[in-house]
């Protein structure tokens, strides 16, 4: 596939930075060098690098275009989620400037009866489902805990719906049914209990419906597709059943207020802190998927490692494979870097829940590691003394200086 860097869409970029050919690239990344006076741009390619290993610069200083086979120009996937964030970011900012939450009656802080018990129902079954996140959770004031369980439950349920015992009898159709559901909900008119808890939260925070929208559309593409030509794919659908849940999740937490990075700037530490997440569930779960025929693995690096399908079903651990996984944890990793700049601009309170399953959920790239790779048969799992090991460290991290205030805006 041939790239093509094109005019940024963001503002702030002059002409002069804008179109370079990149012939048969196989990246869709370059790396910016340190001359911000020049400008300079130098595909990683010619540096031996995949975009990833020689840090990911913001999407929002370039654009770039990828040709296909037949020639046509197309966007990548990464500058197409950005531009999510640029609208998500936007929104928040507008709305925050609308002082709704102020205006806010005080009887409306504690949810009504009915409420109640619905966003209870929400804690229990994020308890139940995911005990991490819900260990997080309680470290989180009231108000923002139901509102991520309500958030937790959708997604789950949304989850469930091509992924839970009925995921066979599951169509498309069903998926526009639960879409219109959740317009439903958006406009204060839910379907049952459940729902009715989500469209509280929604009064109550800035979310908009787009990533919820977008995480229906992923479970749609879970329905047509098992494989994944390339990294760029892979990355859609990582945005799509992941990154929503970073970009639901930034009005609830709230951004703080000594915090000088910009609102893009943490939707972008959101978004990676979930494609990390679901990178990180797909290396876990290799063996797992492939039961169900499924390889969500970038099949352009497969067969650059000398690897194959058949290679994935046979599961056995040879050293292509260890080199592959090494490349796809390394990864993994980089994105959780992005996430890790991110977490401090968040509100003070939203900050060690976030850090605790940041760093709960980054382990089992370890333990895929200590497991020798073997991703096939053993379930990378990180033990209960591991686990409330990390609650402290979290915890420190959480008091530290944003990233924003130690070396200017990010
Ligand atoms: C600035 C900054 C860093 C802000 C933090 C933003 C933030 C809170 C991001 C959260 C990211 C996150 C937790 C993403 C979830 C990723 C995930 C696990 C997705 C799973 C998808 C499908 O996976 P699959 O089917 O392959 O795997 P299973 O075997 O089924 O597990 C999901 C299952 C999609 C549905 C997601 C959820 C149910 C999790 C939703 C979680 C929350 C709303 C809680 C977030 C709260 C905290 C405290 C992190
Ligand atoms: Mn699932």
């Amino acid at each position: 596939m041939a790239i093509i860097l094109v005019r940024a869409a963001s503002p702030g970029l002059s002409a002069a930075d804008s179109i370079s050919h990149q012939g048969t690239l196989q990246c869709s990344t370059l790396l910016k060098t340190k001359r911000p006076a020049a400008r300079r741009w130098m595909p990683c390619s010619l540096l031996g690098l995949h975009p990833w290993e020689a840090g990911r610069p913001s999407p929002a200083v370039y654009s770039s275009l990828a040709v296909n086979p037949a020639g046509e120009a197309v966007v990548s996937s990464e500058q197409k989620v950005y531009d999510v964030v640029l609208k998500q970011a936007a929104l928040l900012k507008r709305q925050l400037r609308t002082p709704v939450l102020d205006a806010r009656p005080q009887d409306m802080d504690m949810p009504r009866n009915g409420l109640k018990e619905a966003y209870d129902r929400c804690g229990e079954i994020c308890e139940e489902y995911a005990k991490t996140f819900y260990l997080g959770t309680m470290l989180m004031t009231e108000e923002r805990r139901r509102a991520i369980w309500a958030i937790y439950v959708w997604c789950r349920r949304t989850d469930e719906l091509v992924d839970g015992p009925n995921a066979n009898y599951i169509t498309p159709t069903a998926l526009d049914r639960w879409e219109k559901r959740l317009e439903d909900l958006f406009t204060g008119r839910p379907y049952d209990m459940l729902d009715a808890a989500l469209s509280d939260t929604i009064s109550r925070f800035p979310i908009d419906i787009q990533p919820f929208r977008d995480m229906i559309e992923g479970m749609r593409s879970d329905l047509r597709k098992t494989r994944y030509n390339n990294f760029d794919e892979l990355y859609m659908y990582c945005y799509y059943v992941a990154g929503t849940v970073g970009l639901m999740s930034v009005p609830v937490m709230g951004i703080a207020t000594e915090s000088k990075a910009t609102t893009e700037s943490v939707y972008s530490a959101a978004l990676a802190l979930g494609i990390a997440n679901q990178l990180t569930n797909i290396l876990r779960d290799v063996g797992e998927d492939a039961r169900r025929g499924r390889i969500y693995l970038p099949q352009d690096e497969l067969a650059q490692a000398g690897l194959s399908d058949e290679d994935i079903f046979k599961g056995v651990v040879t050293n292509r494979w260890r080199n592959f996984m090494k490349r796809q944890i390394k990864r993994a990793r980089m994105f959780f870097e992005e996430a890790e700049r991110g977490v401090n601009e968040l509100s003070q309170a939203s900050r060690w829940p976030v850090w605790a399953s940041l760093l709960l959920y980054r382990q089992i790239l370890d333990e895929i590691e200590a497991n020798d790779y073997n991703n096939f048969t053993k379930r990378a799992y990180v033990g209960k003394g591991k686990k409330l090991l990390a609650l402290p460290v979290a915890y420190g991290k959480s008091l530290l200086l944003p990233c924003s205030l130690r070396n200017g805006q990010t």
